[in-house]
């Protein structure tokens, strides 16, 4: 069964060549991009869905959020709203909520996360584990994200329970711990920060979960300049989020690290995404991380939801781009492609089509998954010109329509 999708404005394709088709049209047929050009060439189709003069772009792609927990931190965020500043520690009350609901209940919760941010665009995403923080939770943390999310990454090594030891908590982030939730992950992550875990506990983790055969990623430099980045970067991390505090060897060594990849053809050895959260970085009052520079500087960047009950309570990706165009002074077509093409590079899902086995993500091409989000506006800059407004029309999911 084929659909052509036509009447399309502005197709914002976000592949190689970053093209713009106006007038344009799409075909699907099962799960991938059979066709993309100018309507008035388009060949027939089963089926016909009429745009409406709307614009068209791949869908979102979440590369860092933590859906799985349960409970709410609103006094926490009143708190800081009357200037507390935002601290580690908070992460134990959700532990504490999350490690108190049943399965079932932490499963609802989750899929009901992926729902909203689907229906606002968000068509593949990466969740964490990281509030568990034992062999048990941890474990089922991994298991339920598994069947939530697209990608799961095992976050052990968000905090230190209270009462533990710090480095014996690190050996079994990196021992049984790891063993029992690697079944269901393919990231490891740490919080790489002040009062969370220092850099050579990072290394051990991140060490032993690359010896483990798993993909790298580091939140990082997140509330003041830190070893986060240099350790991701060394380590060959996918990516380090956060980002707000850099020095100016953090964006040489970012920047260096790409020096192996061909923008112009996706091809080559990636570097490590400088991954910018910013509706976390309004909601915990640090400075919105430096995404000109970083693009300046030849980094590639995404733009990520972070939804968390702490620092960020949003599955909202137009909010983040909205952000990005408004605040941190990138265009309407750098903010969509750090938000879509951006994440699939930092998720390592930006190449592939029909031969390959995995089918890319966060473009529209010929082959790729069929990701596409169709907003009730007649050009991607509605998303910064009309800031807070529902301009989800549409959207595909691997083919699927689900909104
Ligand atoms: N920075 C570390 N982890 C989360 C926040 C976790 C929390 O406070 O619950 C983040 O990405 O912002
Ligand atoms: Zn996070």
């Amino acid at each position: 069964m084929s659909t052509l999708i036509t009447n399309i404005a502005e197709l914002m394709t976000q592949d190689l060549e970053r093209r713009v088709l106006k007038d344009a049209a799409v075909v699907i047929e099962g799960e991938r991009i059979s066709w993309i050009g100018v309507a008035a060439s388009a060949p027939a189709a089963d089926r016909v869905v009429d745009a409406g003069g709307r614009a068209m772009l791949p869908g979102w792609v979440d590369s860092h959020s933590h859906l799985l927990f349960a409970g709410d931190r609103t006094a926490e965020f009143e708190a800081r709203m009357a200037g507390e500043a935002y601290a580690a520690g908070g992460i134990a009350v959700t532990m504490n909520a999350t490690r108190a609901t049943s399965d079932f209940d932490l499963t609802r919760l989750a899929m009901g996360r992926v729902a909203e941010a689907v229906s606002q665009g968000t068509t593949y995403l990466e969740t964490k584990t990281g509030y568990g923080l034992d062999i048990e939770h941890e474990a089922r943390s991994a298991r339920i994200a598994s069947t939530v999310a697209d990608q799961v990454t095992y976050l052990g090594a968000h905090l230190v329970p209270a009462g533990q030891d710090p480095d014996e908590y690190t050996d079994l982030v990196c021992g049984p711990m790891l063993a029992a939730v690697r079944p269901y992950v393919q990231w490891a992550d740490v919080f790489c920060e002040e009062g969370a875990f220092t850099a050579e506990q990072s290394r051990r983790v991140l060490t032993a979960c690359r010896d483990a055969g798993m993909g790298l990623r580091v939140h990082g430099n997140q509330l003041g300049e830190g070893p986060g980045v240099q350790l991701a970067v060394e380590l060959g991390a996918a990516s380090v989020d956060h980002v707000n505090y850099l020095a100016v060897q953090d964006v040489k060594a970012l920047a260096a690290s790409w020096s192996g990849w061909d923008p112009a053809t996706g091809t080559g050895e990636r570097g490590t995404v400088a991954t910018c959260l910013p509706a976390c970085d309004l909601s915990t009052r640090q400075p919105l991380a430096p995404a000109r520079d970083l693009l300046d500087a030849g980094v590639q960047v995404a733009l990520a939801s972070n939804c968390n009950p702490g620092t960020s309570y949003t599955s909202s990706m137009a909010f983040c781009v909205t952000t990005a165009v408004l605040q941190m002074r990138l265009s309407v077509h750098e903010a969509v492609r750090a938000a879509t093409y951006g994440g699939a590079l930092a998720l390592h899902k930006e190449r592939g089509r029909d031969a390959d086995g995995e089918r890319a993500v966060g473009s529209i091409a010929v082959g790729h998954r069929a990701d596409l989000h169709l907003l009730n506006a007649p050009s991607a800059t509605h998303l910064a010109y009309r800031p807070g407004m529902p301009l989800t029309y549409a959207v595909w999911r691997a083919g699927v329509r689900e909104r």
